[in-house]
């Protein structure tokens, strides 16, 4: 109910296909059904009309003739309005749980291992594929054609029409129930057990050579084949529960139609219902049955889908961290920089601050930097800057504007940071660049590179910009991939530029010779850079030094 409850928004939203999709089905079911019941009816009286020559052959046969082709055209119609209409509902709910992921703040993010984030927006997003075509699909479709047929039966002889009407209802309610309950306990451990082995072949990929170099391939391959094991057996436990679903469909509908062999027997005896009939409609209860089998399967799945349902609304109800405030204030195009009594411990520091109470003022224009030993707080006070994560106490605020008060997308265009870690994506030189600034013509781009130190490189390169460079940057070295992140943010039209190591995989003389160019490239441009590098004093206006998170002129 719960996984219901989850999609049905998206069903809302895709509600004429899936209502396309559904109406197809009863329509499969209805030829197949009917098919079965003029067949029979029409075998039995040519069978007792014998020679005589009074019984029309004609119009029965083609009504076969149709039937069967109408119920290909219907299944072919229900296969491809069906799925693509579930391959929708999934892209409409992949596109929303990746809009939420990216919404997240850096420390919710920290919270999901490596790859679990993909294992949700892939295998868990897949396992919820079940839910429409494979069981509510059946559900309805068996309903409304099990109730019609149960009456047309009943108009006939009204205890039969009664034992239909019963041997759905369980079909349909008791049995899909019990299995789905059976099924949530192995199908919870296979998502889960999914979900931890891409994740360790996403570490182990992320730290092979590690793995390598320390001779730790033994661990790595242990754990990944606990987890392979650990899928299989839930696996195993779902395929045996589905199994006993098909027995039960099996044994229900065998079990039905002995009983209607009977209980038709006797009617017939009686002259309650005449003998074609009879056997028309008992081929017609044959094809009614049909429709449980998949739902059998598809309520064996019911567990995995359920587990996998919750896994993505966890994402989905993670509240979002950095919300824009309702009424947001508007961001000054330039000013200065004030942080007031700004104060900052990591929730998982147990109170410890790494900042504490930081009066500062930058101008507009200002070049800033700060120094400090390694660990005391220089990256946490760019991030406070750029609003990764809020002060516990305090405030940023640019041009007099508290920096919490205004939308995060106008911050993003006056305020650029080269962290630690910014990544080169997947994609050429040139794609990589342009995230900056993507209106840059060629001679932005050429610039930001020559102020990076890079264009000696590109220009080296056979096909310049449009080198590809993979995931991660795999094809350049690190101090490379640093500068190519930095030309990234000299590029953007930000003003204020937030640099943290910025020239962190130079040597000596090209770190110099970025300093000693700093001024010019920055012209017009508020920098506050933190680094342990050494630099020219020219470079910038002012050094502060971090340390017992306060400031001090250095
Ligand atoms: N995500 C985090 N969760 C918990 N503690 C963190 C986190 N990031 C940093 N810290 C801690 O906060 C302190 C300051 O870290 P920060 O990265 O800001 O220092 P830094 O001066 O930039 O260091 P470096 O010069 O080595 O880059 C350190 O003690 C670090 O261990």
């Amino acid at each position: 109910m719960k996984t219901l409850r989850l999609l049905w928004p998206w069903f809302v939203q895709r509600r004429r296909s899936l209502a396309g999709a559904l109406l197809l089905a009863i329509l499969t079911l209805a030829a197949g059904m009917g098919l079965l019941s003029v067949a029979g009816w029409f075998l039995t009286a040519a069978f007792l009309a014998g020679a005589s020559i009074s019984f029309d052959l004609f119009a029965p046969s083609a009504l076969v003739r149709g039937l069967a082709l109408l119920r290909i055209v219907f299944r072919y119609g229900e296969r491809v309005v069906g799925h693509a209409a579930t391959l929708d509902l999934l892209a409409d709910i992949r596109s929303t749980v990746f809009a939420r992921i990216m919404r997240l703040s850096p420390g919710q993010l920290a919270g999901y291992q490596g790859g679990d984030l993909v294992a949700r927006l892939v295998g868990d997003i897949d396992a919820l594929d079940t839910l429409f075509l494979q069981v509510i699909a059946p559900i309805l479709t068996a309903v409304i054609m099990g109730l019609v047929f149960s009456l047309v039966l009943g108009a006939q002889v009204h205890a039969l029409g009664w034992l239909v009407f019963g041997a759905m209802l369980i079909g349909v309610c008791v049995v899909p129930y019990l299995l789905a309950r059976q099924a949530r306990a192995p199908g919870s451990d296979a998502q889960r057990a999914s979900a931890q082995a891409r994740t360790l072949i996403h570490s182990a990929i992320a730290g092979h050579v590690d793995l390598v170099v320390f001779g730790a391939q033994a661990q790595a391959q242990e754990r990944f084949g606990a987890a392979a094991a650990q899928l299989s057996r839930a696996r195993d436990r779902l395929s045996a529960i589905g199994s006993m679903g098909q027995l039960a469909q099996q044994l229900a509908s065998g079990f039905c139609v002995l009983a209607l062999l009977y209980g038709g027997l006797q009617a017939f005896t009686a002259q309650e219902i005449n003998g074609p009939v009879w056997v028309g409609l008992l081929l017609g209860a044959l094809g009614l049955f049909e429709v449980l089998g998949p739902l059998m399967r598809g309520s064996a799945r019911l567990g995995p889908a359920a587990a996998a349902a919750a896994r993505v609304r966890a994402v989905l109800d993670e509240p979002v961290a950095l919300a824009d405030v309702a009424y947001p204030l508007d961001l000054p195009a330039s000013g200065v920089i004030e942080l007031s009594n700004l104060s900052y411990g990591y929730p998982s520091m147990a109170g410890v601050a790494v900042l504490d109470g930081i009066d500062l003022q930058i101008r507009a224009g200002e070049r800033l930097a700060i120094v400090g030993a390694s660990g005391c707080g220089k990256s946490t006070l760019l991030s406070l800057l750029m609003r990764v994560f809020d002060p516990t106490q305090g405030m940023v605020s640019y041009g007099g504007a508290p920096i919490s008060q205004v939308r995060q997308a106008q911050l993003h265009t006056r305020f650029a940071l080269l962290s630690q870690n910014s990544p080169v994506f997947l994609g050429t030189l040139r794609s990589n660049l342009l995230i900056g600034c993507p209106e840059a013509d060629e001679a932005q781009l050429w610039r930001a590179l020559e102020n990076a130190r890079l264009a000696e490189f590109v220009r080296s390169l056979e096909n310049g910009l449009d080198t590809w460079v993979g995931e991660s940057g795999h094809s350049l070295s690190v101090g490379q991939a640093r500068r190519l992140c930095l030309a990234r943010v000299l590029l953007s039209p930000a003003v204020v530029w937030l640099l943290d190591e910025p020239t962190a995989g130079l040597d000596e003389p090209a770190q110099w010779a970025f300093f000693n160019d700093l001024a010019a490239a920055a012209e017009g441009k508020t920098v506050v850079l933190a680094t342990h590098a050494g630099f020219p004093d020219a470079a910038v206006d002012r050094v502060l030094r971090l340390g017992q998170g306060v400031l001090t002129p250095a």
